[in-house]
């Protein structure tokens, strides 16, 4: 049985200020029924992770492929267990578009994270002009493919779809589309890994909100969610965790 995971990736938005958000997610919702994590920027991490005390857990939203060395102003996967995170966003699409991450590039970072122990929430998803041409699941399969190394694990891996044109626009797939595409991962990884990919979480991202959190969550081999916007503030993704556990 899958553990249901909710996922806040608050992207460059966060202060000191704001760790009352996590303080008051906490408060109102002690005893979550699914696992709970927020990924701010790097600066916050070990912040947040005192704040949250274990409670829920916190992630970083990149590392680089290597545990130290001159790389200025990247950030290990060691460093970011060091300040207390469990998790790491990786092949987030901004980032591959901003930073040219490929493929390739997303696998070392994603041995990287497993190496110092932290679970790899590894993104896919298709730009607007690709579904338009029907290339979705050709896209997906060929970004798991070379995404993930072999001996990624149900432990130690996340896989989030995000379609790239549904993100912060507060558009979404219909249903059928979010059902046809995680249908097709789960099917891919169990190819590959077997019971392990059975076991593998798969989060949908991309304009999730309270109003719309609970028609997602019924989706078939929907596990979670990647949130961006609405993990900023607690009220909001406070009502998208209660959706997930009632799920
Ligand atoms: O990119 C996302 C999470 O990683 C989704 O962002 P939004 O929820 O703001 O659309």
């Amino acid at each position: 049985m899958r553990k249901k995971l909710a996922a806040g990736n608050w992207k460059m938005n966060g202060l000191k200020g704001d760790l009352h958000e996590v303080s008051a997610l906490i408060e109102a919702h002690p005893h979550p029924k699914c696992d709970v994590l927020l990924c701010p920027p790097a600066t916050l991490i070990a912040g947040m992770s005192m704040t949250a005390a274990g409670r829920i857990a916190v992630g970083g939203q990149d590392c680089h492929m290597r545990s130290s060395g001159a790389h200025t102003g990247d950030i290990s996967a060691q460093m970011i267990r060091d300040a207390g995170g469990s998790y790491v966003i990786l092949g987030h699409s901004e980032r591959r578009a901003d930073h040219h991450e490929s493929d390739v590039i997303v696998r070392a970072k994603t041995e990287a994270a497993i190496e110092a122990d932290l679970v790899a929430v590894v993104c896919v998803g298709e730009t607007e002009a690709q579904r338009d041409a029907g290339e979705t699941l050709t896209l997906i399969g060929n970004q798991l493919k070379g995404s993930l190394p072999d001996h990624a694990s149900a432990a130690n891996t996340v896989i989030a779809y995000e379609p790239v044109w549904a993100i912060g626009t507060g558009r979404t797939p219909t249903l059928e589309q979010i059902a046809e595409v995680h249908d097709f991962m789960r099917e891919q990884l169990i190819k590959r890994f077997g019971a392990e990919g059975d076991g593998m979480r798969l989060l949908y991202g991309g304009s999730v909100k309270p109003s719309n959190a609970a028609e997602i969550f019924a989706v078939s081999n929907v596990d979670g969610a990647l949130v961006g916007g609405a993990s900023l503030k607690a009220a909001d993704f406070g009502a998208i965790i209660e959706a997930l556990a009632a799920s």
